[in-house]
């Protein structure tokens, strides 16, 4: 075949092209390309079998951020090619040790272009629960320093008597803050007791608060010792506080003033020695401006405010998260969870959490309920992580939609729609016409 002599035939490839090719050959390890300032800009399909990542999510970010725990190489050794050690964090937040070989690159006149980086693993050293940078606190897990910061608080202000408001969204641990407080202070031998001030209409949240006495309305055959009597040299903990009703928000601030009470229907006044800790998953100051809320129980009730960020803010505790539960029911034997295919955690870590904790618990124990190997898999996921386009990044300050937030409650009650209805605080026929609207 003959060339015309102005265009002179070169290759029909491109760098991309090349690349994919070298990173073919390079069968015993993951090869990438950083910028100067250290941001991937190639990214093989190798690097994101071995580290997690998708291409499409690493490129463009700085990889010190991408693979927390990953170093430079040492700088009079960057200056040319060279091999060192590694350790960094997988995106299942399992810990890769690894052979790193690096070579600089520069452009004909020697002006530093970036760093190729090939990546061999030596060993994944297991889960991210056996970390250092894990802390435990009577049940709560993390690796944020944001979690960390409330957990130091716990501990702080266990040792006080200062009343505890906890702010946070549903099913991010507010309770388990909140036993924490307790386990932590000198109480811990005494009760510990809960209530949900959302659940019970006004009367019976009065009479389970507070107690009553014999004859005190129709059906009082006795007297009942409330929940302020019971957690006597313990702690109360009030869910929900913001859904407490007006006319009980004044004996609730006498008995933080006072810290006594009178039964309903009873003329004694009963002294008690409780501590309280409450819990909001909206702000209680906007209650107070809409005339909802007393701003002195508010006052009250938040001397020590706690908030307990949610899990989409917490990346890394995502995959601690699913690798505690998973560990959970791993000892229970009837499937044994190793590994966690890097699809299925790109969904996990894009999904937005609306149902925060809870719902990673409800996730993992779906993929042990239908699925089976020793992999999780796309497959093992509920469908909204199949089949919805995924939801955008969680660093972009997402905040989840409508029909994210009823699936998520329909999810945690089973499908049952009163529960699902009183968990999104709405109407059952609310709930109908909202899942006709999005299809849910
Ligand atoms: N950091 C954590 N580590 C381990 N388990 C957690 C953590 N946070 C929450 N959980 C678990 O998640 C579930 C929900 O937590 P919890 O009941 O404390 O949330 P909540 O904020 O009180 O929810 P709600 O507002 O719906 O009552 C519980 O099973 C709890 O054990």
């Amino acid at each position: 075949m003959k060339h015309s002599t102005d265009t002179p035939p070169g290759p029909r490839l491109d760098a991309r092209c090349l690349l994919d090719a070298l990173a073919g050959l390079e069968c015993a390890g993951a090869l990438y390309l950083l910028d100067e300032d250290g941001s991937v800009s190639y990214w093989s399909s190798a690097a994101e079998r071995l580290t997690g990542h998708e291409a499409g999510f690493a490129t463009g970010k700085p990889i010190a951020r991408l693979l927390p725990g990953y170093s430079r190489p040492a700088a009079d050794e960057a200056r040319g090619m060279g091999e060192d050690e590694i350790r960094v964090e997988r995106a299942d937040g399992s810990t890769l040790l690894a052979r790193r070989r690096f070579q600089p690159l520069r452009d004909q006149d020697g002006t530093p272009l970036g760093r190729l980086e090939v990546l061999a693993a030596i060993e994944t050293v297991g889960t991210p629960l056996a970390e250092a940078d894990v802390e435990i606190l009577h049940g709560l897990i993390t690796r944020e320093p944001a979690m960390k910061q409330v957990f130091r608080i716990v501990r702080n202000v266990a040792e006080t008597e200062a009343t505890v408001l906890v702010r946070g969204e549903s099913g991010a641990g507010k309770e388990l803050i909140a036993r924490a407080v307790h386990a932590e202070s000198h109480r811990a031998k005494g009760p510990f007791l809960a209530v949900n001030c959302a659940a019970l209409s006004p009367s019976l949240l009065e009479s389970e608060l507070f107690g009553h006495v014999r004859g005190a309305f129709t059906g009082a055959m006795r007297d009942h010792a409330g929940l302020f009597q019971r957690a006597d040299s313990g702690t109360l903990f009030l869910d929900e506080v913001a859904e407490l009703p007006l006319e009980l928000q004044a004996k609730l601030l006498r008995v933080l003033q006072e810290r006594s009470f009178v039964p309903v229907g009873g003329d004694r006044t009963l002294s008690v020695d409780v501590r309280i800790v409450a819990a909001t998953h909206r702000s209680l100051r906007e209650a107070v401006r809409e005339g909802r809320f007393r701003e002195d129980l508010m006052y009250r009730l938040r001397v020590v405010p706690i908030f307990l960020p949610p899990l989409r803010e917490r990346r890394r505790d995502v995959g601690l998260l699913l690798w505690h539960f998973i560990g959970r029911h791993n000892a229970r034997g009837l499937r044994r969870i190793v590994r966690i295919d890097p699809d299925a955690m790109r969904r996990l870590l894009d999904h937005a959490w609306p149902g925060n904790v809870r719902e990673l618990q409800n996730v993992v124990e779906y993929a042990f309920a239908v699925g089976r190997g020793d992999v999780l898999a796309l497959d093992d996921l509920p469908p909204e992580f199949r089949e919805e386009p995924a939801a955008p990044r969680a660093e972009t300050e997402h905040v989840p939609d409508e029909a994210e937030r009823i699936r998520a409650a329909l999810r945690r009650s089973g499908g049952r729609i009163d529960q699902a209805a009183r968990l999104l605080n709405i109407s059952r026929a609310t709930l109908w016409r909202k899942r006709k609207k999005w299809g849910v």
